[in-house]
């Protein structure tokens, strides 16, 4: 029997979860079937197809490809932005789309000192240093839209996808400043090391997101 060379794949738990594993399951990998959203396992095993599957929440995705503890991981583009870890950027897998805007309620008057809210406390400072204007920018891990509602930021910036959060605050969308999708990553030394596995996944994997394309 060939021995297939063993990979330990880091999966974000949450959103991206489903449809990632539904992409690699198309791509003919033997994926887990009995992990659900309530277990608390942080682990699972496919023996037949040596993979490991490490669920960890999306933001720490590339910290873990990154030190190498994972060859490959499922990420959204605005956290590969956020972090700027030293990862090889695979394939974009086109699922989990949205979009990370500027928004801010209809009737602000305009100040110096400007505050912006956000969870991606780099991606805002960067475009907001490329804009010319000086903010300073307050992290907070969620809720985001709550905070120019109740004056403690002038302006946020954050995930938009269907843009119900934003209508039901009351807040209105100012500029989009990139569009989002899931990304395959790999750890550098693994892309060279295990290359043959990998690239028969990015094979798989590039003609199923074709097809997925097709269909939309
Ligand atoms: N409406 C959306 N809101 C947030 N993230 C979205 C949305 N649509 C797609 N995404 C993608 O899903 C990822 C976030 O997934 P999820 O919401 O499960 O995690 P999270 O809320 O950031 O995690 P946690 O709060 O548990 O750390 C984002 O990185 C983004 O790429
Ligand atoms: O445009 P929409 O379809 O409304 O989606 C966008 C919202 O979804 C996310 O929040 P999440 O549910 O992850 O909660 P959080 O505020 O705790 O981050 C994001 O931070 C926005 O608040």
């Amino acid at each position: 029997m060939i021995r297939q060379t063993p990979l330990t794949l880091a999966m974000p738990k949450g959103r991206i979860f489903g449809e990632a594993l539904e992409l690699l399951k198309k791509a003919g990998l033997k994926v887990p079937g009995e992990w659900t959203e309530d277990s608390r396992k942080l682990t699972i095993e496919v023996p037949d197809e040596q993979l490991s599957f490490l669920m960890v929440k999306p933001m720490d995705v590339p910290t873990y490809v990154e030190h190498g503890v994972a060859d490959l991981g499922v990420v959204g583009k605005d956290v590969l932005l956020e972090e700027e870890r030293d990862v090889h950027e695979l394939l974009d897998l086109m699922i989990s789309p949205c979009r990370i805007s500027v928004a801010g309620m209809p009737d602000w008057t305009p100040h110096a000192n400007l505050k912006v809210a956000s969870k991606y406390p780099h991606i805002a400072s960067q475009w907001f240093k490329q804009q010319g204007e000086q903010v300073q920018v307050i992290h907070l891990n969620g809720s985001v839209e709550l905070a120019p509602m109740i004056g403690l930021a002038d302006r946020i910036v954050d995930i938009v996808s269907s843009g119900r959060t934003l209508q039901e605050n009351g807040l209105i969308e100012l500029e989009e400043i990139t569009k989002i999708t899931s990304r395959l990553i790999a750890n550098r030394a693994s892309y060279r090391l295990k290359k043959g596995r990998i690239s028969g996944i990015v094979a798989g994997l590039t003609r199923v997101v074709a097809q997925e394309g097709a269909l939309r």
